[in-house]
């Protein structure tokens, strides 16, 4: 064990903001907790890759979509691309956006310099900068055009960059209130006052995350349409769903694979002339526990009843949008099965899904009995999953030390928002007690609570009445609290796919974050497997005078492995 600030440990905590990502330099920084600062600008950028730059330009109707988008949004992407040759653009001067306080934006994700550069109508820019929301992410700025474009897509990009508002807000553009030129201003959400039916429907594998998007389409459409859309999320009142499905006439629904296939099933969710199928964290959606449900949702929404199940008019009637940040290659068989020549977007890549082959997984590799850890090799693309502003750390004690460490390393990084990962539910009360034991406000959030408990932690956590958020793998994927500084994995995940989706809980949009793995010495193969497979350094820590000490040697090995 080092001794306090030796040569081979340096002291770790708010180091180097300039430190990233294993370019580490060995320059040793004495800085008490986290670096606290309340706007930032970003820098210039550089450039986003365009369709045109990868000659997709004319490919703008690849399919005889039977609903084609009434609406040309304005400034479409394909005039963009003749008139500008730049569509998504380059920033040429530096743009503030809005943070929360206390954090600081080292790396924002911003190619376009606004959302009108996108092919946006203008009603939903103006909702937009209402929101706060004025320059679009990497992603949205590739996604937005190619949704627009009437493409079926896979989107890609690292936890927190924003793919919510990437598939949400071309939807917007066609679908509901707020979408153009005719549609404009027509609360009904219709032609002529007319209501359409359901025209999107929104997967996503947990209550939490399906709500968590409604808001997010909410927060768009504002007060006045918010009735556009409706959550249809499993655990809650199916019967007052349903009602609301007569009494608002949804244009957009939002729910879990399970409520939406039973609602279908019954004939309460009318969505054969749907125009958009979005399976937000796709890969979770694919797996086996969804199977049947899923099955049902691919095969019913927006197809016409009595369609020929094996000609491609399956496909012809919707658009669909897979989204996750790890897109193993089940994804992409999936997406090329039940999708029309899918593209695959990335924050500054569009790419026809032909270009990817089984053995150049997208993002992580998928782990597989025959693929163990330690075979994956790192690879660029599965960096691109993880946020570019995270720290990864490890800490080696004894099981029963485990809580006090995660203690001390929260006051060691002053973190204020702390999410802490195990495997097993009833492990988590234990840690909750002894945490509030010491003094620190904790609260246990897994499938096993009821609806109105898990929504009441929530929004405890969110709002910092709860410092520390101790939960299982139902908080992993899409949970979005942006002041989130710190998750802890108590427990180790069960391999880098679980390890990115838990880690990206922490430095959403830019923001800085710190991951911290608490393990046995016998467990410390598995951080670094993961460390290889991620192709990201996790350097080993110690405490000394309630600081974080980080080793130099373990900084350096990580570094040249990368
Ligand atoms: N252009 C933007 N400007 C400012 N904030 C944005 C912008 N786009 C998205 N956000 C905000 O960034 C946060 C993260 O977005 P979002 O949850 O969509 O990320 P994500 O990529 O889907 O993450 P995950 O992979 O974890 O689900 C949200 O709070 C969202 O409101």
């Amino acid at each position: 064990m080092p001794t306090l600030i030796t040569s081979r440990f340096l002291l770790l905590v708010g180091e180097s903001l300039h430190m990233r990502r294993g370019l580490a330099t060995s320059r040793s920084v004495l800085l008490h907790t986290s670096s606290v600062q309340c706007m930032s600008q970003v820098e210039p950028h550089h450039g986003s890759v365009t369709l045109s730059s990868i000659g997709l330009q004319t490919e703008t109707e690849p399919r005889n979509r039977s609903k084609t988008n009434k609406v040309k949004p304005l400034g479409s992407p394909s005039e963009n691309l003749k008139s500008k040759g730049k569509p998504f653009g380059i920033n040429e001067k530096k743009k503030t956006f809005r943070v929360v306080e206390k954090q600081q934006i080292e790396s924002a994700p911003f190619a376009a310099n606004s959302f009108s550069e996108l092919g946006l109508p203008l009603v939903l820019i103006e909702r937009l900068e209402k929101e706060g929301f004025t320059v679009p992410t990497e992603v949205q700025s590739a996604a937005v055009p190619t949704i627009l474009n009437n493409r079926d897509v896979i989107i890609q990009s690292y936890t927190g960059s924003g793919k919510t508002l990437a598939y949400l807000l071309p939807i917007l553009s066609v679908v509901g209130p707020l979408r153009g030129e005719i549609g404009e201003g027509d609360s009904d959400g219709g032609e002529c006052g007319k209501k359409l039916g359901i025209e999107a429907v929104i997967v996503a594998p947990s209550r939490e995350l399906g709500m968590q998007i409604v808001r997010e389409f909410e927060k768009v459409l504002g007060m006045d349409n918010k009735r556009a859309v409706q959550q249809l999320v499993g655990g809650a009142n199916r019967t007052r769903q349903e009602d609301a499905l007569k009494k608002n006439k949804p244009a957009i629904v939002v729910g879990t694979p399970g409520r939406i296939a039973e609602l279908s099933a019954s004939g309460k969710l009318r969505t054969h002339s749907c125009r958009f199928l979005v399976l937000d964290e796709v890969d979770e959606l694919l797996s086996f526990n969804f199977r049947e449900d899923m099955h049902r949702i691919l095969e019913h929404v927006g197809r016409r009843s009595g369609a020929d199940q094996n000609s491609d008019s399956r496909k012809a009637e919707r658009q669909l949008i897979m989204v996750s940040a790890t897109v193993p290659f089940s994804v992409v068989r999936a997406a090329r099965s039940w999708g029309c020549d899918p593209l695959l977007v990335q924050a500054k890549k569009v790419a026809p899904l032909g270009t990817v082959s089984p053995s150049e997984p997208i993002s992580l590799s998928q782990s597989s009995p025959s693929s163990s850890p330690s075979l994956a090799m790192p690879s660029p693309a599965a960096v691109e999953s993880l946020p570019p502003a995270l720290k990864h750390y490890y800490f080696v004690t004894r099981v029963q030390h485990k809580v006090d460490v995660l203690r001390r390393c929260i006051h060691a990084l002053d973190a204020k928002f702390v999410i802490a990962f195990m495997n097993h539910t009833k492990q988590l009360k234990d840690v909750v007690f002894k945490l509030e034991a010491r003094g620190m406000k904790a609260m246990e959030l897994h499938g096993d609570l009821g609806k109105l408990a898990r929504s009441t932690t929530l929004k405890k956590f969110k709002n910092g009445e709860v410092r520390v958020l101790v939960t299982n793998e139902l908080s992993a994927r899409g949970l979005d609290v942006a002041e989130c500084d710190l998750v802890v994995n108590l427990d180790l995940p069960t391999d880098s796919i679980h390890y990115a989706h838990r880690a990206g809980r922490t430095g959403r949009l830019g923001r800085n974050g710190t991951v911290v793995t608490i393990c046995e010495e016998s467990e410390v193969f598995v951080v670094k497997k993961l460390q290889k497979q991620l192709g990201i350094p996790i350097a080993s820590c110690d405490f000394a005078e309630g600081k974080l000490l980080v080793s130099e040697e373990e900084k350096t090995v990580s570094t040249s492995e990368r």
